[in-house]
């Protein structure tokens, strides 16, 4: 069953603007439960323009799915992973200036650095995931870091898929059979949504989590939350 995690970067960008406490991050996570989110999935920035630090803390102590924390291993977000020890921690190679994720790791060149941080991260019961596109040979030297888990970026996918879907998921299928085959979950993530989520769900049903922010808040404005979540989850049938 592939889980859906819902991604709350944007509720905390709506909450900065104004500097106060609305929308409540922390309520928002805890309704996204209610209303059938497996998994709350944060990303927080060096420069905490959505999510900050604190709210991680917030939220560790409170949420009870499960927790996956995205983000550049930079020295703050290795202690912070260190000291708030979520369900999941998902490694990604963003500049800190990059507006959102735009690249999976080159997990040849960085191969040796990963290892050292997923054995880190394993050794304190942290499950870990590493951000990748769908070249073979990527997966090949993420399997070799010992990662439990791969999240294959999908943005490229979501580009696509309006123009021609079959071709746009085949390169996804066949990576994620190579992953299979190396013994990887498979997570997924970036620009999905009630658009294109159910064909990638139906060409990769093994897929193990998506994470899903961008797209799902914005179908919130107009369905609001719970209505929401229900449909994307009735997209992963
Ligand atoms: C890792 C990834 O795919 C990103 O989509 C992400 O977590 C979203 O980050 P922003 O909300 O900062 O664009
Ligand atoms: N890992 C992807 C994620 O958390 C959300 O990405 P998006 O749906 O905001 O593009």
């Amino acid at each position: 069953m592939t889980q859906l995690s819902v991604n709350i970067n944007k509720i905390a960008t709506i909450r900065n603007a104004r500097g106060g406490n609305v929308p409540n991050v922390l309520q928002v996570a805890l309704d996204c439960e209610k209303f059938g989110a497996q998994g709350i999935t944060v990303h927080p920035r060096p420069d905490e323009r959505h999510i900050k630090f604190k709210d991680v803390y917030d939220l560790k102590a409170q949420i009870n799915t499960e927790f996956n924390i995205e983000g550049y291993p930079s020295t703050d977000f290795i202690e912070l992973i260190k000291s708030v020890k979520p369900t999941q921690v998902t490694l990604v190679p963003d500049a800190p200036d990059a507006i959102t994720s735009n690249a999976g790791w080159d997990t040849k060149t960085h191969q040796s650095f990963l290892s050292d941080l997923i054995d880190e991260f394993r050794a304190m019961g942290v499950r870990t995931s590493i951000f990748t596109g769908t070249d073979p040979e990527i997966i090949e030297y993420a399997a070799k870091t010992g990662t439990d888990r791969i999240e294959l970026y999908t943005e490229p996918y979501a580009t696509f898929y309006p123009k021609n879907k079959e071709e746009a998921i085949a390169p996804f299928v066949e990576a994620a059979k190579i992953a299979k085959k190396l013994g990887l979950g498979i997570n997924a993530g970036h620009d999905l949504s009630l658009e294109n989520l159910n064909f990638f769900y139906k060409n990769i049903p093994y897929i193990e989590e998506v994470s899903i922010g961008h797209a799902l808040i914005s179908d919130a404005l107009y369905l609001g939350l719970e209505k929401t979540i229900a449909a994307y989850k009735n997209c992963l049938k």
